[in-house]
């Protein structure tokens, strides 16, 4: 499955999908291509990236550029980010700790997940002094969240983005059709396994009942019953930046804004959730419009090119995640294809902006942008 081999990996990005297609096993490409229910809200998204367009300017002395930000106190090289995806192992053996090393080496951010296939310990270790983030399923279960925020404090992650469009998992219909579901092989739940407050819970050690573990974490991870007024609780235990991952809805971003929250990521999880949401690109202008001034506003779902990237930005988001892309190099060729991958995008966001007019991302706006009419059938 995980052929040693340097595959000559495609510098087209939104064509990795096939080329990682070959790479995946038959499980893990069930878990990681397909979306929720028919697909609608995946092609919604692409199909969002599609309608806007790019209005080149010229003339506009652009031999420097600068593509640097700061964003909530952490600098990155570009708005750029990893996005948090768990049970990294499915694509590649060396899973997160591939991701976090090619991220770290460019000083693009990485995004820790709950459901991670390595620790916080082992990616603070991986990692190195690089930016992370980390990523919230927040349990039912109260002492395991705080020992979550406690360890992810102690291992370096200065930011804490809690995910709030996986209450529970989509309808799935990949998964669902193989009954594959990696976290009750105790796959996926590293952060759980590690962590003294989840072991004190269990009768018997993890090695005497591993199918008893992954039923406990299975207890603990639907957790519907979250309300805006539970927010607080988190920002008592968490002293850094606090971002809201999921949202599709302006009232939701400023209800968010009104919590103290400091940032968004208008997200519908690449359309593995909600079966026929709006695409993200569509939700963001609004989102943008109700609380860009006030709070950070992030963007994920359907970004493949570095043309998509500029698109996102344009329309108000101050960075952008990065998702299945990088998997998708992560399972081509470990750490290296996550750099190509990294790379790649930089290097066309960077080219798009040049050939468009811009040397920096910080001149874009929707003026850059012009929306096509959608053709006849
Ligand atoms: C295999 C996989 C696992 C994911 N796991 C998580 C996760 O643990 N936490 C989370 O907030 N989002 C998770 N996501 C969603 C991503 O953070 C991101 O929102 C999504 O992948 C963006 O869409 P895109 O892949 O189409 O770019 C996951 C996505 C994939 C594909
Ligand atoms: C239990 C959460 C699973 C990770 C996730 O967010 C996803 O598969 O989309």
């Amino acid at each position: 499955m995980f052929a040693d081999r340097t595959p000559d990996l495609t510098t087209d990005l939104a064509a990795l999908e096939d080329q990682a297609r070959a790479a995946l096993a038959p499980e893990a490409l069930g878990y990681v291509v397909p979306s929720a229910g028919s697909g609608a809200t995946a092609r919604a998204n692409r199909e969002a990236f599609d309608r806007w367009r790019i209005v080149p300017r010229v003339l506009r002395s652009g031999a420097r550029r600068d593509l640097t930000c700061d964003v909530l106190g952490t600098s990155m090289p570009a708005p750029l980010l990893i996005a948090p995806m768990g049970v990294q192992t499915l694509a590649h053996p060396d899973g997160e700790l591939a991701t976090v090393r090619a991220a770290a080496a460019l000083g693009v951010p990485y995004v820790h997940s709950t459901q991670a296939a390595h620790s916080f310990e082992q990616i603070a270790e991986a990692g190195g002094d690089a930016p992370r983030w980390y990523q919230l399923y927040w349990p039912t279960d109260r002492e395991v969240c705080l020992s979550f925020l406690e360890r992810a404090k102690a291992t370096g992650f200065s930011t804490l983005v809690l995910t709030l469009d996986t209450p529970m998992l989509g309808w799935r219909p990949a998964d669902l059709n193989r009954g594959f579901l990696p976290f009750l092989r105790n796959v996926g739940i590293a952060n759980y396994l590690t962590d003294p407050a989840f072991l004190a819970k269990l009768d018997k050690p993890v090695e005497e009942d591993p199918g008893a573990a992954a039923l406990h974490w299975a207890k603990m991870f639907p957790n519907p019953g979250l309300s805006w007024a539970d927010l607080p609780f988190l920002r008592e235990h968490w002293d850094g930046p606090i971002l809201l991952k999921g949202i599709s809805a302006a009232e939701d971003a400023r209800l968010a804004a009104d919590h103290g929250m400091d940032g968004v990521v208008v997200s519908n999880h690449g359309g593995r959730q909600v079966d026929g949401a709006i695409g993200a690109l569509d939700a963001l202008p609004a989102v943008a419009d109700a609380v860009g001034d006030r709070i950070a506003v992030l963007f994920d779902s359907g970004v493949r090119t570095g043309a998509d990237t500029f698109k996102a930005l344009a329309l108000g988001a101050r960075a952008v995640l990065l998702g299945r892309p990088v998997l998708y190099g992560l399972a081509l060729a470990g750490q290296e294809g996550v750099d190509h991958v990294l790379r790649c995008l930089l290097a066309e966001l960077d080219l798009t902006l040049a050939l468009s007019g811009y040397v920096s991302h910080r001149g874009l706006s929707r003026e850059s942008l012009a929306c096509a009419q959608r053709s006849a059938p």
